[in-house]
């Protein structure tokens, strides 16, 4: 059975309602845009790949001290203007690259020995908060966690600092990991280094704005319906949601249930596309060897397939011309330069794309537990926030809560008992497609959202276009996200480049490329 005539007629009165309190929030905003503008990067150790910043390390051409103290200067210098790192640990940083600088001094074994060990050795590191770093905030952006620090590091960020990476800080989230905009009333509100009137996205938008600012060079993201590939895309950098299983999503917070574990990905997000597969390799741990990420790619040998938008749900915008010509360019470079063709293809399932991402992160667990209620996460143990009144004290400015979550805790209240056998069906349909389509040699081109950085709070009239990233965390693909340059606004364009199960190589390989013909990151200080 298709969609009832109800739930199209809800769909419909939710937009007329929230274009209609989209006027009325445009009306009262100020039109003034902030004249303030991030200043250009001048020290030139900030425009290297950590792969190159290693390697110069080992050799000594530079030391980590040095390294470390240009991130912590630029750091200061444009954090007060996006609010992206919330708590640092510099001088525990400085004293540390002091010891590798000490550590490089004494080895004899030369330096392939060095970057067999420790190939990360002295280069600086970001952690998102909601991730467990020994001795940091481990809030999630939740006002009654101020005051929790981390006794442990979660297992890629203890990876990534047994490979000699040195941690400078935690950057910002959305409250609990579950919004586009990365704002809370623990940290404030972050920005976006190209605009600063504009979100960094999220809800690791406070790794997607340092690394766009240049105050970063690799940091740590989890996904869960575009968490690393929204920020990433906002700030104009890439990011790779992981195949699920791969790299561990433990010692983060919050944890998941239900079947969440099947939709959340831990990976790495950076400025330079090399640096890409050697973090993933880190990260992955143990379980590296169930990815090829020591196979070579011939892009020419791949199939490419390209989605433009998603069919037309009744809930998500239409992608922008813009991002509409920006993937078309993809597509015509990649048949220009590879002699490749790029297919379009058309799956009628993903219009269904926001309801099959619904459904799933409610299912329950093999026992039959339903996953922990968001406003059970916001509230304390066992005194669920009482969505509610939350929105009556935020109307006065009294909740501890955003309005994003207070909306989330309500709209759950929304949710059938039972998951809509329409949707499961359009779901198995559409991973039956997208597994037959790309195989282990296919790889598809599709928005990562409907349009550019948007406007601060303007998701809450938007909240729908996030399943852009969302489906394919349901599908359990795994998906890169890269940069294509900025568009009219001066704000960076991107496209999501998926692949099949297990196949992240392939992604990754075509990132690098993607990245050399359309430039990559660029300095938000210097437009
Ligand atoms: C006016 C507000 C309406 C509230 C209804 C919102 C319904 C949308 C549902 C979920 C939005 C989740 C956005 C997830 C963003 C990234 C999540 C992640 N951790 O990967």
């Amino acid at each position: 059975m298709a969609l009832s005539r109800l739930e199209k007629a809800q769909a419909w009165l939710f937009r007329a309602v929230t274009s209609f309190f989209f006027m009325i929030f445009q009306l009262l905003s100020s039109p003034a845009a902030s004249a303030r503008k991030l200043p250009p990067v001048s020290n030139p150790l900030l425009l290297q790949s950590a792969t190159q910043l290693a390697k110069k390390i080992r050799r000594k051409e530079v030391s980590s001290v040095e390294v470390v103290q240009a991130y912590i200067d630029r750091i200061q210098e444009v954090n007060p203007f996006v609010n992206a790192v919330v708590k640092d640990r510099f001088a525990a940083a400085l004293q540390e690259a002091a010891q590798v600088d000490k550590l490089i001094e004494e080895e004899t074994g030369g330096e392939d020995v060095l970057e067999d060990r420790l190939p990360l050795l002295g280069v600086p590191l970001s952690v998102k908060e909601s991730y467990s770093l020994q001795g940091m905030p481990l809030s999630t952006g939740l006002v009654s966690r101020r005051g929790v620090v981390a006794s442990v590091d979660a297992p890629p960020v203890a990876l990534l600092k047994r490979a000699g990476a040195v941690p400078l800080g935690v950057t910002n989230t959305s409250e609990l990991c579950m919004w586009l905009e990365s704002h809370n009333h623990l940290y404030g509100m972050t920005c976006n280094p190209y605009d600063l009137e504009r979100i960094a996205g999220g809800s690791s938008g406070g790794e997607g704005s340092i690394l766009g600012a240049a105050g970063a060079v690799i940091g740590v993201g989890s996904d869960i319906g575009g968490s690393i590939r929204i920020p990433c895309f906002f700030n104009g950098v890439f990011g790779h949601k992981t195949t699920p299983g791969v790299v561990s999503c433990e010692n983060q917070y919050p944890p998941t249930s239900g079947t969440q574990h099947e939709y959340l990905s831990s990976g790495p997000m950076c400025r330079y596309a090399e640096d890409l597969l050697p973090l993933l390799k880190i990260m992955a741990g143990p379980k590296a060897y169930k990815l090829s990420l020591n196979a070579d790619v011939d892009l020419k040998k791949l199939r490419f397939f390209s989605i433009p938008h998603d069919g037309g749900s009744l809930y998500t915008y239409p992608v922008s011309k813009e991002l509409l010509d920006a993937q078309e360019k993809v597509v015509k470079r990649l048949e220009a330069d590879l002699g490749v063709k790029v297919q379009e293809v058309c799956f009628p399932e993903l219009r269904y794309g926001f309801q099959i991402w619904d459904t799933y992160m409610g299912l329950p667990d093999e026992e039959g537990k339903p996953p922990l209620a968001f406003a059970e996460l916001m509230g304390e143990p066992g005194r669920p926030a009482w969505a509610f009144w939350e929105l009556l004290k935020r109307m006065v400015g009294k909740s501890e809560h955003t309005m994003p979550a207070i909306f989330l805790a309500l709209f759950e209240k929304t949710h059938l008992s039972k998951p809509s056998p329409f949707i499961i069906q359009q779901k198995e349909a559409l991973q039956k497609k997208m597994e037959e389509l790309l195989g282990t040699d296919g790889v598809l081109l599709y928005p990562p959202h409907p349009r550019v950085a948007p406007k601060h709070h303007h998701p809450l009239f938007r909240p729908f276009d996030f399943t852009y990233t969302g489906i394919l965390n349901i599908l359990g693909l795994p998906v890169t996200q890269c940069p294509l340059g900025l568009g009219e606004e001066g704000l960076p364009l991107g496209v999501q480049v998926v692949a099949g199960k297990l196949q992240d190589h392939l992604t990754l390989a075509v990132a690098l490329y993607l990245e050399k013909t359309f430039g990559g990151w660029r300095d938000p200080g210097a437009k």
